[in-house]
């Protein structure tokens, strides 16, 4: 046994497992966290079907946000429309674009209300514990990315609770949460941006010739007048403390059948149009009258291409 052999060894063999340790493990810095602008880019035009509008707004929110050295305030998108229609699917393709990780990055942070914060009585614990969460978060990383699904269901509480953490400071206790970005995801809104988009279809108008502005109005004003959606008791928009709202669109069958092929080619099958218009045949579509809309948006159709192939 030699002492000085050994302890030169077991220096080694500890240099060498942090060397290992920090090239594999996920850390705060450009290795991990890169923003692929022209990745989010090809994804949204590519992989994300009938969204035009969101594409357009999340391109050019969330390029605008990374590519500032300096922002003022964290970047707060909020995501609306009916189920289905790819609120969670733009998230993931967001956090792919900024971090290697993705969402599996151990700086992306998913929130769902009724999962996480299921009991009324629980509030006080569900805050503090959630205040704590992000603080602690965003001090060992500022370009942290919080999703909360379900909005429409949180707690008004805990929606207030976040508000500091979305706002124009430079630092909060010695933290600053200017680089980070958070997303909400809600149903809220939903309807009005069916029934919009159905004017449109009823009036023979082309879909992606749809603006913002045709949808704002309506969106914004449902989402504020419903007592159900959350966003009533806060003031997150009165103090305007989210930047872009973002509305999804009910998808098409054409849409439907962009996903089922979607959904093969990912399962390295070939591309089978009859099965894709099987699939898309077997959904549901409203309103009862037109049927323009499918009811589940894209959402059944991993399960439905189980069962045609
Ligand atoms: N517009 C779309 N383009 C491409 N794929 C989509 C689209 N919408 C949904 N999908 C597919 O359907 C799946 C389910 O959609 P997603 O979870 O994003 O819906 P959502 O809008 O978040 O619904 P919910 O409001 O019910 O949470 C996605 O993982 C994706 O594979």
């Amino acid at each position: 046994f030699d002492p000085i052999t050994t302890s030169v060894g077991v220096g080694l063999f500890a240099a060498v497992g942090r060397t290992i340790y920090k090239y594999f493990h996920e850390s705060c810095d450009t290795k991990w966290i890169a923003f692929n602008a022209t990745g989010l880019k090809t994804d949204l035009d590519e992989k994300l079907f009938g969204q035009h509008l969101a594409s357009r707004i999340i391109l050019r929110a969330v390029s605008g946000f990374m590519s500032n050295e300096n922002p003022k305030k964290p970047l707060v998108l909020s995501l609306h429309g009916w189920t289905g229609t790819g609120k969670n699917f733009v998230s993931k393709l967001i956090a792919e674009n900024v971090y290697k990780e993705g969402m599996h990055s151990s700086f992306v942070h998913v929130f769902t209300s009724t999962l996480h914060f299921p009991h009324p009585s629980l509030i006080a614990t569900y805050k503090s514990e959630l205040q704590q969460w992000i603080k602690g978060n965003v001090s060992s990383c500022e370009r942290s990315m919080f999703i909360f699904d379900e909005m429409d269901k949180m707690h008004p509480g805990l929606i207030d609770c976040i508000k500091p953490y979305l706002d124009y400071y430079d630092k909060l206790d010695g933290v600053s949460y200017r680089k980070s970005i958070f997303i909400f995801l809600s149903n809220a809104g939903g309807e009005s941006i069916v029934q919009t988009t159905l004017d449109f279809w009823k009036a023979g108008r082309i879909r992606e010739e749809m603006e913002l502005k045709d949808v704002e109005t309506s969106l914004s004003l449902s989402v504020f007048n419903n007592n159900k959606s959350g966003f009533f008791h806060t003031s997150l928009i009165d103090k305007n403390l989210v930047d872009f709202f973002v509305p999804f669109l009910p998808l098409e069958y054409l849409h439907i059948v962009q996903c089922a092929l979607a959904e093969m080619k990912a399962r390295n099958l070939p591309p089978d149009m009859d099965v894709a218009d099987q699939v898309a045949k077997d959904l549901v579509y409203f309103p009862k009258s037109e049927r323009v809309f499918s009811v589940k948006g894209c959402k059944t159709i991993e399960s439905k291409l189980d069962y045609y192939t």
